[in-house]
């Protein structure tokens, strides 16, 4: 059922002929949203993480942990998606915010937990600054749904989601040794047969006032793994040693980011990165982020094995069902890693 209060969107806001500056509640004042640096994000060549040769393997875990521990962010590159398949997903999504305006409530959701949501800023409810910013929320894992147009979205997600999450069952094996266990210990203790993965589509219009606006605030995202697509128009930035940089990933490649909860499962070792997007007074801009997290009704802690026993870490993070946190996060402003912060146990 749609909402009560149909919401306006941004894209008919930036559409309107007169615009020529941006209205006040859309002013981010906090930080200049323009930088000059450009990251040099880590590659990982995602085909040498499943080799049968143990020592190209064995390198390509080793530079996964690295680029997870320094960045939080990785390029995969040869990671078996096919280009006509994430072109086609891109396309279905501006095809999605193209319909018109009289055709989109129906995909305005009730709560934060309702499976298919589109909006705009973060939370219109509660946000005080609001982002440049529509989205597609669709929970597309353990239960698949998919809104019922376009045709082209429909067709498309099924496989998009499925693929996305052999890369991220590739990525979870892969990660488990890197913190020294056992290769299925992510997936059993995370429950990841049951995973929830929603898919969101990002459309950030053209923007009269790009330097003055934020497509989307400063956040980490609250599962384990994001694999990031975006049509040719860069707009991403990350936080590295406390300053914002650029990214810009090659061709054919998926950005990869580290969530909250795989901070919490590694005790801190994969820390979640702050990112946010800019805009642009050129070209809409469109991302495609699928969260990939436990299963919402998995009760999240790092790892047993790391904190257990003797010589066991002290756990840094107190165990929080994955639906609450998610709820809590969700329900909220969009506000860099406060959330994290509510289970991070001061030792
Ligand atoms: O559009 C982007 O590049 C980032 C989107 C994002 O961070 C998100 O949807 O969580
Ligand atoms: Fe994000």
């Amino acid at each position: 059922m749609a909402a009560a209060r149909s919401i306006s969107c941004v894209k008919h806001l930036a559409e309107s002929p007169n615009l020529s500056s941006i209205p006040s509640n859309y002013i981010y004042h906090t930080d200049p949203a323009q930088t000059e640096l450009q990251a040099s994000i880590p590659v990982i060549d995602f085909s040498l993480l499943t080799s049968h040769n143990p020592h190209h393997k064995a390198k390509a875990i080793h530079d996964l942990d690295q680029a997870c521990q320094d960045w939080g962010f990785f390029i995969l590159v040869n990671h078996g998606m096919p280009e006509e398949l994430r072109q086609g997903v891109l396309e279905a999504a501006a095809e999605f915010f193209n319909l018109s305006e009289a055709e989109k409530p129906e995909f305005e959701p009730e709560n934060v937990l309702s499976p298919i949501r589109y909006g705009t800023s973060f939370n219109a409810a509660t946000d005080v600054v609001f982002c440049w910013r529509d989205f597609l929320k669709v929970f597309v894992h353990p239960h698949f749904v998919s809104p019922h147009k376009p045709q082209s979205l429909r067709q498309l997600l099924p496989e998009y989601c499925e693929r996305s999450r052999d890369v991220v069952a590739t990525l979870s094996k892969a990660i488990s040794q890197s913190l020294g266990l056992e290769e299925t210990e992510m997936e059993k203790e995370l429950e990841l047969r049951s995973s929830l993965q929603i898919f969101v589509a990002n459309y950030y219009p053209r923007c009269p006032n790009p330097e003055a606006a934020m497509g989307i605030l400063p956040h980490s995202d609250h599962g384990l793994f994001t694999l990031l697509i975006q049509n040719d128009v860069g707009g991403l930035q990350i936080q590295h040693h406390q300053r914002w940089f650029n990214v810009n990933p090659p061709p054919n490649s998926i950005l990869v980011n580290t969530g909250d909860h795989l901070e919490i499962f590694s005790n801190g070792k994969y820390k979640s990165v702050l990112h946010r997007a800019v805009v642009n007074d050129k070209t809409a801009r469109i991302s495609i982020a699928t969260a990939n997290g436990p299963c919402l009704d998995a009760e999240v802690a790092p790892a047993r094995r790391l904190v257990e026993g003797r010589g066991g870490m002290v756990a840094a993070y107190a165990a929080m069902k994955y639906k609450d946190y998610l709820l809590e996060q969700q329900s909220g402003q969009l506000d860099g890693k406060t959330m994290l912060k509510r289970v991070r146990i001061q030792n």
